[in-house]
C-alpha cells in the first residue's frame, strides 16, 4: 500500500493554478491515487467567456480524466471550484467561501502563477509575489493545515551558474517592492524594471526569485517546502505518455519546427536541456506534501525537480529527435519542409532569420495578396522569432543543480512510493520520451488525426519539389544575370559547356570503339 496515497485519503486539499498545465496533472494523479480524498478546492476565475463550473466541466471530460473517472467515479462531487482572481485583494473570495477554506483545508498547493517572459514588472509582482504574500497569511489562519507546498521555479536564481537547494536573497526586500509598485507609475515603473532584475534575464525568473523570499519570510510556524522544477514538459508515463496542452517552454517552438516555420534557431547544441516531465513534477510535488507534513524539517526545505545532474540531455540531441520523429510522423499542412539548424553566431543567426524565415513569409504573403487573400505570415513570423529570443537565454547557458534534498526525499519513500510517484530521471529514456512528446502535440495540443499521416507525407513530398524547382529558377535566373554582365561569368559558362561537350563526345568515342 502507498502511504503517501494513504496520507491523502481523507485530505481537503486547495489547489491554487489547478486549470494550468501543471494543475490539471495534479488534480489527475490526487484523484487516481486517492480516490477516497474528501475534496480538492480549486481557485478559478470565469476566463473565455466561461464560468467557473463550465471550466470545471471541461477539464473533467478531457482525455487527461479518463482514467480517474474510472476509479473515482464520484470526482464532480469531490472538486470545489472557489471564484477567486489572484489579482484582487483577499482573491474576491466571498466570505463564506473564505471561511470554509479557512477551516477545512489540510494541505495547500500553490501552482498558479504569471509564467509569460514579457509581463509587466506589476503584474508578475502581483501574481507572483504579494498573491504568494496573501495566500500565506490565508494558510497562517487554517487550523487544520498540515502543510504548505510552494511551486518555484529552478529558473528563479537563473543568474547564477550552480544553484543550491536554499532560498537566495535579492538585492531589494520584496516588501519594498510591493509597496512601491501601489504607487509609482507604470511609465517610472518600465523604466526601473531592468534595474531591478539585473542580471536575470525577465520579470518572471525576477518575481519568482522574490516569491520565494516572501515564502521564507512569512512561513511562521506552518510547515512548508518550495519546489523547483526546471523546463516542464509533457508527461512521461502518466496517465499517458506525451500529454500536453500548451505552448510553453518547448512545445511551441516543436511545433514551429514541425510546421516548417522554424528552421533556425541560435542554440548551443552541447548545453544541457534541463527538461523534466510534468507527471514527474507531479509525483515529486505530492510525496514532498506527504514528507512536509508527517516528517515536519525544521526548516523550509527547496527541492530542484530537474534532469541535467542525474540524467542530462542537450539541444542538439533534442532537435534532432524532433526532427526525427517529424520525418516519420509529419504535421499537417506545413509551410516548409521540417529542418534545424543551430548556430551560435548571431551573423548568422540574423542571416538565417533574413533568409529562412522572414524572405519565405513575405513570398508567402505576396502570393496570398496575388491570389486575393489577406497576407498574414509575415506577422505570424515576427512573433515566433520574438518568441523564440525570449528563449535564447535559455538554451544557450546550461546550469547545474544540486539536488540532495531531492535525492534524500527518494530514500525516503518505500519501493511501492518510488515506483506509484516515481520521480527519478534516471530512468528516463530522453530519445523515446522526445518521440513521445512530439507526438503528444501533434495528438493532444493540435489535435490532429493518425490517419492524415499519408497525406501530410505527401505534402512535405510537393513541398520539396518545389522547393527544387524554386531553387533551380533562381539559380538560372542569377546566373543569366550574371552572364549578361560579367565577362568573367561569360568566360566561365563558356568552358564548363565546352567541358561537357568533350565529355560527352569521349564517352560516345570510348563506347563505339568497344562495340
Ligand atoms: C530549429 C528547430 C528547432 C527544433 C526544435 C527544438 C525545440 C527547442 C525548444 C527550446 C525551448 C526552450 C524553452 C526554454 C524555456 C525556459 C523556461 C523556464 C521555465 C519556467 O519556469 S516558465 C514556463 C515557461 N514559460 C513560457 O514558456 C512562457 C513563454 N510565453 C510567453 O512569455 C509569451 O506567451 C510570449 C512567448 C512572449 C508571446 O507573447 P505574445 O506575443 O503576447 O503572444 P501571446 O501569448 O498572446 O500568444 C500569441 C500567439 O503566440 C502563440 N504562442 C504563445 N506562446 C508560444 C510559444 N511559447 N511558442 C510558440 N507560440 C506561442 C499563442 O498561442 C498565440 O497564438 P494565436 O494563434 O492564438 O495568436
Ligand atoms: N511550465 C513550466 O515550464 C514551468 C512552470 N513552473 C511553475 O509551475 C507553476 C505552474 O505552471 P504552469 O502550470 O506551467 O502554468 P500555467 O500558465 O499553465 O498555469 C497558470 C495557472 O495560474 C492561474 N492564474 C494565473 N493568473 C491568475 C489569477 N489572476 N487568478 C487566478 N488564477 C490565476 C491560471 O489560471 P487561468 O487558467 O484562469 O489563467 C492557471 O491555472 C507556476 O508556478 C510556474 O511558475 C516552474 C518551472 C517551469
Amino acid at each position: 500500500m502507498s502511504m503517501i496515497a494513504a496520507f491523502y485519503g481523507g485530505k481537503s486539499i486547495l489547489i491554487t493554478g489547478a486549470t494550468g498545465f501543471m494543475g490539471k496533472v495534479l488534480m489527475e494523479k490526487l484523484f487516481r491515487t486517492s480516490p477516497d480524498l474528501k475534496v480538492i478546492y480549486i481557485l478559478v476565475r470565469p476566463k473565455a467567456g466561461q464560468t467557473l463550473q463550465q471550466r470545471v466541466f471541461q477539464i473533467l471530460n478531457s482525455k487527461l480524466f479518463e482514467k480517474v473517472k474510472e476509479v473515482c467515479p464520484n470526482v464532480h462531487e469531490k472538486i470545489r471550484a472557489i471564484y477567486a482572481d489572484l489579482n484582487q485583494n483577499d482573491f474576491g473570495i466571498s466570505k463564506e467561501d473564505m471561511q470554509e477554506l479557512l477551516s477545512c483545508t489540510n494541505i495547500i498547493f500553490h501552482c498558479a502563477a504569471t509564467v509569460r517572459f514579457d509581463d509587466t514588472l506589476r503584474h508578475a509582482v502581483q501574481l507572483n509575489v504579494t498573491a504568494t504574500q496573501q495566500l500565506l497569511l490565508m494558510a497562517s489562519q487554517m487550523p487544520k493545515l498540515e502543510a504548505f507546498i510552494h511551486i518555484s521555479t529552478a529558473f528563479s536564481n537563473c543568474n547564477l551558474k550552480h544553484i543550491d537547494e536554499v532560498i537566495y536573497p535579492c538585492p531589494v526586500e520584496p516588501k519594498k517592492i510591493i509597496d512601491s509598485l501601489e504607487w509609482l507609475d507604470d511609465a517610472i515603473i518600465d523604466e526601473i524594471t531592468p534595474k531591478l532584475i539585473g542580471d536575470r534575464p525577465n520579470t518572471y525568473t525576477y518575481t519568482k526569485a522574490l516569491g520565494e523570499m516572501v515564502v521564507q519570510q512569512e512561513s511562521g510556524n506552518m510547515n512548508i517546502a518550495i519546489i523547483r522544477p526546471s523546463i516542464v514538459g509533457a508527461t512521461w508515463q502518466e496517465p499517458f505518455p506525451g500529454w500536453v496542452d500548451n505552448l510553453n517552454g518547448p512545445s511551441g517552438l516543436i511545433i514551429a519546427a514541425g510546421k516548417g516555420f522554424l528552421r533556425a534557431i541560435k542554440a548551443t547544441p552541447m548545453a544541457v536541456a534541463d527538461l523534466i516531465p510534468v507527471d514527474t513534477v507531479v509525483n515529486l510535488t505530492l510525496a514532498v506534501g506527504w514528507y512536509t507534513a508527517v516528517h515536519r524539517p525544521k526548516s523550509t526545505l527547496v527541492y530542484h525537480c530537474t534532469s541535467g545532474n542525474l540524467n542530462p540531455c542537450n539541444w542538439g540531441k533534442m532537435g534532432f529527435q524532433v526532427l526525427a520523429t517529424f520525418e516519420k510522423i509529419p504535421l499537417e499542412r506545413a509551410f516548409r519542409r521540417p529542418y534545424a539548424d543551430f548556430t551560435t553566431n548571431n551573423f548568422t543567426t540574423q542571416y538565417r532569420n533574413a533568409v529562412s524565415h522572414r524572405a519565405p513569409a513575405i513570398i508567402y504573403d505576396f502570393y496570398l495578396r496575388l491570389t486575393g487573400r489577406k497576407p498574414r505570415m509575415t506577422k505570424v513570423m515576427n512573433r515566433l522569432l520574438r518568441t523564440v529570443s525570449m528563449m535564447e537565454y535559455f538554451i544557450n547557458r546550461s546550469w547545474e543543480w544540486s539536488t540532495y534534498n531531492t535525492e534524500m526525499l527518494m530514500s525516503e519513500l518505500s519501493p511501492e512510493d518510488q515506483r506509484v510517484f516515481n520521480f527519478d530521471v534516471r530512468q528516463l529514456n530522453w530519445l523515446e520520451y522526445i518521440e513521445n512528446y512530439v507526438l503528444g502535440v501533434k495528438k493532444y495540443l493540435l489535435k490532429e488525426d493518425m490517419a492524415g499521416i499519408p497525406e501530410a507525407k505527401q505534402h512535405l513530398k510537393r513541398l520539396r519539389n518545389i522547393h527544387y524547382l524554386f531553387n533551380t529558377a533562381l539559380f538560372l535566373i542569377a546566373w543569366r544575370l550574371l552572364i549578361a554582365r560579367s565577362q568573367m561569368a561569360r568566360n566561365v559558362w563558356f568552358f564548363i559547356v565546352s567541358f561537357c561537350y568533350k565529355f560527352l563526345s569521349y564517352f560516345r568515342a570510348s563506347s563505339t570503339l568497344k562495340v
